[in-house]
């Protein structure tokens, strides 16, 4: 079940009250509605990462409040909102045992949430999961009992996207996981992304450094600059707009910054 997310009044800084003090987010506001996919730019340093570490508890906001649907998970512990939130990063290294097989990968996953009853044993068996894989397209239902650190990075992608939702999260939250694959490999995992998202109806927020990408998928494009959401597109405004005008107005921040 997808969960509204909402970020009330954060701020995190890092080295307070020395003469390094960085205020990494600064009173940022976003709620984000259950389904909705909203992808986030931001130029190096703008906060992105934080927001995300703030949302997955690996970091505790200084001020300010996180909500996950009707829950305050403010000051929840990062493995215990784990639970619930998906995420996927740069590195198709990280979140999966490489020593383990695709099988196995899938089967930790999915297991993780759900309650040891017969149901759940019941459809985490092979054929489940074979039938999972073969949504992807890429063959991976013959490969089950492949170490999954054997595979591409971008069949690695795709498998590690299957095993941040095949628990059904309440939030889906993805750091430029295409970012470090080959340009077939990255529109291959991104066409995924999209299916299994728009399919699932899981709230997303994806970051991107790829302007065509930040306005090709989903329906609200976001901007932070100094820890701050300084550009938030939906509808019209959104469909109007051309990477041109955006990588315009991304570059004037990052360059007024800088
Ligand atoms: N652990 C830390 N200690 C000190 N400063 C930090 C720490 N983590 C982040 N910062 C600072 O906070 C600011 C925001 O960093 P953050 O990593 O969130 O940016 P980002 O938008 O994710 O950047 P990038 O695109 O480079 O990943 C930066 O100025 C960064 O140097």
């Amino acid at each position: 079940m997808s969960s509204q997310l909402k970020l009330v009044d954060i701020t995190k800084k890092f080295e307070a009250n020395t003469v390094n003090e960085k205020v990494a987010l600064d009173h940022l506001n976003l709620t984000v509605e259950p389904g909705q996919f909203v992808t986030v730019l931001g130029s190096n340093g703008s906060g992105k990462s934080t927001m995300f570490n703030v949302i997955l508890g690996s970091l505790f906001p200084d001020e300010g409040k996180v909500y996950l649907g009707d829950k305050d998970i403010t000051k929840l512990k990062d493995y215990k909102r784990a639970l619930n939130i998906g995420c996927l990063y740069q590195n198709p290294l990280r979140g999966t045992a490489p020593n383990l097989t695709i099988e196995e990968n899938l089967a930790l996953a999915y297991t993780r949430k759900a309650s040891p009853s017969f149901f759940a044993l019941n459809k985490k068996d092979s054929s489940y999961f074979r039938e999972v894989l073969s949504t992807l397209g890429m063959g991976l239902e013959d490969r089950m009992k492949t170490k999954i650190g054997l595979l591409s990075g971008g069949q690695r992608q795709a498998a590690s996207l299957l095993m941040a939702t095949i628990a059904e999260p309440e939030l889906l939250l993805l750091d430029e996981h295409t970012a470090a694959l080959d340009p077939g490999a990255a529109e291959k995992v991104m066409a995924l992304t999209k299916k299994i998202v728009e399919e699932n109806k899981i709230t997303t927020l994806m970051i991107t450094h790829d302007m065509e990408y930040a306005l090709e998928y989903g329906s609200r494009t976001i901007m932070l600059d100094s820890g701050k959401i300084v550009m938030d597109l939906t509808g019209k405004e959104r469909e109007e707009m051309t990477t041109g005008k955006l990588a315009e107005l991304f570059y004037g921040k990052a360059h007024k910054r800088g």
